[in-house]
């Protein structure tokens, strides 16, 4: 099995990237390791603050909030960082090459159940006509991502990631402590019978997104003319884990819930991150007005409409749209 760094280094990536990649992942096996403590580790409930989004934080979204910050701020590889968990971006080292948007903890309504839980980041080179702690310097679209990836913290700790030259899985070897490539260049299957959604919000959605979901609960008495399967983990790095494991639509539609916020997930450390990695496995990742990763972001916390997975099965969700 190829270590993490020489795997890095057969897809060119540089040195000093890397560097940024391995501190990221230092960051990782802390938290990797509090997790499998659970409540011995002392990573179980909330605290008594809410976050910019308007949600409690856990008292995890914090411990690795706090790691991630600590971590890439010192480490001089970074001008500047955002987190779902900072109001503002925060800065780093003025001479930093690199820019980090990360969400934390992703899952975090899953922590106290013990079920599937993970760690979001995306990398853009660092603008250098703008001052550390600008949060102008992060409206960079998904496009010009240089590295993406998460960590799940399931059974195994695993982490998926791409530099632009296809998406690979590794796994946290804990008998040497690194990152072991297990399979390069992932293939998402083009087609599904396997979607993901949370259908206690289907009163709210829109009516194309009404329309495709009751074809595929149709299944081979509707349009469709076959069986859909559903799955919905409520932590998207689980539900897109499963997405490029065997393939699967997985969506967060705009929903009327809250007028003033029809989208739930956030595009700079959830959906950009995401949609590089699924891409360069052969899948798609859109909005129902087009590709997530062209959309210029105007603000850091920005949400975004989410369908995302097997091609063939993301157009088909689109053609209802049309
Ligand atoms: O609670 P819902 O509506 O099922 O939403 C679940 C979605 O919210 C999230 O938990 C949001 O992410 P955070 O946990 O990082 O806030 C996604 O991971 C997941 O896909
Ligand atoms: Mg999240
Ligand atoms: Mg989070």
């Amino acid at each position: 099995m190829q270590r993490l760094a020489p795997a890095l280094r057969q897809d060119n990536v540089p040195l000093d990237l890397i560097s940024l990649i391995k501190t990221i992942l230092a960051a990782t096996k802390e938290i990797s390791f509090r997790v499998s403590q659970g409540h011995l580790g002392d990573v179980m409930g909330s605290t008594l603050d809410e976050n910019i989004q308007g949600e409690v934080q856990k008292k995890l979204d914090v411990i690795a909030n706090d790691l991630f910050k600590d971590i890439l701020l010192e480490s001089g590889f970074v001008k500047a960082i955002s987190s779902e968990e900072e109001d503002h971006s925060v800065a780093g080292d003025e001479n930093g090459k690199y820019i980090v948007s990360f969400d934390p903890l992703d899952g975090s309504s899953n922590i106290d159940i013990n079920s599937l839980i993970g760690t979001i980041f995306s990398i853009h080179e660092a603008p250098t006509d703008i001052a550390a702690g600008d949060d102008d310097m992060f409206k960079q679209a998904g496009n010009s991502q240089i590295c993406a990836g998460y960590v799940l913290y399931g059974p195994s700790t695993m982490l998926v990631m791409t530099t632009g030259s296809g998406t690979h899985f590794y796994v946290l070897d804990r008998t040497h402590g690194g990152y072991l490539l297990v399979e390069r260049n992932v293939q998402v299957p083009t087609d599904t019978q396997e979607f993901a959604i949370n259908m206690s919000n289907q009163r709210f959605w829109q009516a194309p997104m009404q329309n495709y979901i009751s074809d595929l609960l149709a299944g081979d008495t509707g349009p469709r003319g076959k069986n859909f399967n559903m799955r919905w983990i409520a932590a998207m790095v689980g539900d897109i884990h499963r997405v490029l494991c065997r393939g699967g639509i997985f969506t967060y539609p705009a929903d009327s819930r809250k007028a003033e916020q029809p989208y739930k997930l956030r595009l700079m450390y959830e959906a950009n991150p995401m949609a590089f990695l699924l891409e360069q496995a052969g899948g798609l990742a859109m909005t129902s007005q087009g590709r997530i990763m062209d959309i210029e972001p105007d603000s850091i916390h920005q949400r975004v409409e989410v369908i995302m997975g097997s091609k063939n099965e993301v157009e088909k969700c689109l053609s209802y749209y049309k």
